[in-house]
């Protein structure tokens, strides 16, 4: 794919670094141009997450979601985006070999999509990656808590940190480790409130939390989650739309119209100049 020409938007990478213990870091994700659009005003930043293998493409996990979909989601993101910052996630399999190998990876996707920053999940052990490059000047998000690239190594999706406080030290070390390789802003996802804190107040960068507390520097959640258009979300998804009810909804009455020959009426009819019959949707069966 070519290059896609490269926006500076209002909300930069030092900008929202700097938002640390100030106003909430609003964050949301976004698949698609029209998406983008419309979440634009409203976002600071938007996250091309890996979740589109599982929300869009019907995966059963982000395992297998590659480059070339998160380049295209990428860039279809970055056309409709003017203002939030537009974060793309590395997939899996594409940084963790080696410095090398994420660097290029990195470029591609910053090249062909026209967003800002990438993000990738991992701790200490990605901090060699990240130091790479952030000295090289692209931008990266890090993520740690629950790694859902790493469902096969895990089992699942269950939330950390919530049983007792053992592990917790470990999973803090990996925020410091991140913040410190040179991340701008870390996703902390499903854990405790507590270690939320803990992690939050541990490192220089802010912390954007999924399922993490409001104790968080910033919050993300999944578009088609928070707009009730998933049949399953995590408990920590609030639904501030039904979209899934209205689609339901809309998608009835136009079987139902279209089965009685209602749609399309005259309205939605182009006629031969001269001719007043009425259309067949407006003859009443
Ligand atoms: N639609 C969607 N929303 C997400 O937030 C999301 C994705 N997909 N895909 C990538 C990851 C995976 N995530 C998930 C997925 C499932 C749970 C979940 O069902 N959690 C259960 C507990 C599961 C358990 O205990 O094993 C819950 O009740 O919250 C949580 C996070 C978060 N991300
Ligand atoms: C849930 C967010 C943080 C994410 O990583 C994704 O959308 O893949």
């Amino acid at each position: 794919m070519s290059a896609q020409s490269t926006v500076i938007r209002p909300n930069t990478v030092p900008k929202l670094r700097a938002r640390k213990g100030a106003e909430p870091i609003v964050c949301l994700t976004a698949y698609t141009a029209p998406m983008a659009q419309l979440l634009d005003p409203h976002a600071d930043l938007l996250l091309v997450g890996d979740s589109l293998g599982m929300v869009l493409y019907g995966l059963p996990s982000t395992v297998p979601v590659t480059l070339d979909m998160m380049i295209a989601h990428g860039a279809a993101v970055a056309r409709g985006a003017t203002r939030a910052l537009v974060v793309v996630d590395m997939p899996f399999g594409t940084y963790e070999e080696s410095p090398q190998q994420a660097y290029r990876n990195a470029v591609r996707v910053l090249r062909e999509s026209g967003a800002s920053a990438v993000k990738l999940e991992g701790g200490a052990v990605m901090a060699e990656t990240i130091a790479f490059l952030t000295s090289r000047g692209i931008p990266v998000m890090g993520h740690v808590g629950l790694l859902p690239q790493s469902v096969n190594a895990s089992g699942g999706y269950a939330a950390l940190g919530t049983a007792d406080t053992s592990g917790w030290d470990r999973i803090i070390a990996d925020a410091v480790a991140v913040a410190e390789a040179g991340a701008f802003l870390i996703v902390v996802e499903a854990v405790s409130e507590p270690l939320a804190v803990r992690i939050t107040e541990s490192i220089a960068v802010p912390t954007i939390g999924i399922g993490a507390s409001a104790s968080c520097d910033g919050q993300v959640l999944v578009i088609d989650d928070m707009l009730g258009m998933s049949s399953r979300t995590p408990k920590f998804v609030k639904r501030y739309a039904e979209l899934g009810v209205a689609i339901g909804e809309a998608a009835g009455r136009y079987a139902e119209e279209v089965r009685s020959r209602q749609f399309p009426s005259e309205q939605y009819t182009y006629r031969l100049k001269g001719d007043n019959r009425p259309s067949d949707g407006d003859r009443k069966p």
